[in-house]
């Protein structure tokens, strides 16, 4: 399949943030959040297409309402490449977009695991590659995303890049391309961990006497409050910690149980470690499954 975006920014097209036409190569949960962000920060639609053979209803419903455009035929090269599929699936998305690459193309991948090497394989064609990793809370604009370009990267197109992923929160650039997948394991997948400790409260909660409803309503909460007081008051998290622990009291209690012999800090480590060993397989031509 190719794609026709039509005029470029330097035809008089709306421009992305930082100029030009946008490819969006898959547009799931984190392709479609990114979207979204991007038109919430007034990027016109007229910017946009979007590549996905089997888009979801809504992802339909929003072209159908801006005006983004949702697999186009024939193919012209954009600005901006942004890769969001699996990246079990990237080298076969590859294929169809390879004659919407041009010198002045920057191809951002999302994807976990993929390297800079892996995308200049994928993409030979593109002027510029960059790697980031977002994370789902994007989806509210509140992501947390690294990034790393490749050697020479110009830095119109790095600035290319920051405007795209700032849409939809912070940006931390890499110096060191070798740490991303260990962010990957932190960033990218810890809203994972957090809802499952949502879980875990819940269950636990039910385990002294509350109704299930009532123990998820408040694990929620609890986890949305504090992560809401961490935000505002920008405290090290050792002093929230402290301020809710008095001597002696309820806090000290429980956390005597949850911190014993390190028990936890022993199965972050090794969560993070599997997460981090699991996105260097997903790179080079990467397992199928
Ligand atoms: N989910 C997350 O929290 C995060 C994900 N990422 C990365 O983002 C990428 C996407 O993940 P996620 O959004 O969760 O996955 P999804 O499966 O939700 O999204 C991928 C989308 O790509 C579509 N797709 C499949 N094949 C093609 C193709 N040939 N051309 C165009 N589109 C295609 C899929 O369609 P269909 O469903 O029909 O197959 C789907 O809509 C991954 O590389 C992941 O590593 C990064 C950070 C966080
Ligand atoms: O689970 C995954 O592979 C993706 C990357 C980070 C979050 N989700």
């Amino acid at each position: 399949m190719t794609f026709d975006i039509g005029p470029t920014a330097a035809d008089g097209a709306g421009s992305a943030p930082g100029g030009g036409t946008i490819l969006l190569l898959g547009a799931g949960r984190m392709g479609g959040a990114m979207l979204r962000g991007w038109l919430a920060q007034g990027v016109p639609a007229s910017a946009i297409a979007v590549a996905d053979p089997s888009p979801a209803p809504d992802l339909v419903e929003l072209a159908a309402r801006t005006g983004v455009r949702l697999n186009p035929a024939s193919g012209a090269p954009v600005d901006t490449l942004v890769v969001a599929v699996k990246p079990q699936m990237v080298e076969s998305a590859a294929a169809g977009v390879q004659t919407m690459l041009a010198p002045h193309t920057l191809a951002l991948s999302i994807m976990a695991g993929k390297t800079l090497a892996d995308l200049r394989r994928l993409f030979p064609a593109a002027g510029s590659v960059v790697r980031a990793m977002p994370n789902l809370p994007a989806a509210v604009g509140r992501g947390a995303t690294v990034a790393v370009a490749e050697a020479g990267c110009p830095a119109d197109r790095k600035e290319r890049a920051a405007s795209l992923l700032t849409a939809v929160g912070s940006l931390e650039w890499l110096a060191d391309e070798a740490l991303v997948d260990a962010a990957t394991a932190l960033s990218g997948s810890g809203p994972a961990y957090v809802f499952y400790l949502v879980e875990c409260l819940t269950r636990a909660g039910v385990e002294v006497g509350l109704p299930a409803d009532v123990s998820e309503r408040l694990a929620r909460a609890t986890v949305e409050g504090a992560g809401a007081l961490m935000g505002a008051t920008g405290q090290p998290a050792a002093e929230l910690r402290a301020g809710v622990t008095s001597p002696g009291g309820t806090t000290a209690a429980g956390l005597s149980k949850l911190m014993a012999d390190d028990h936890l800090q022993s199965l972050l480590n090794a969560t993070l470690r599997a997460a981090a060993q699991r996105a260097a397989e997903l790179g080079g031509t990467g397992p199928k499954a």
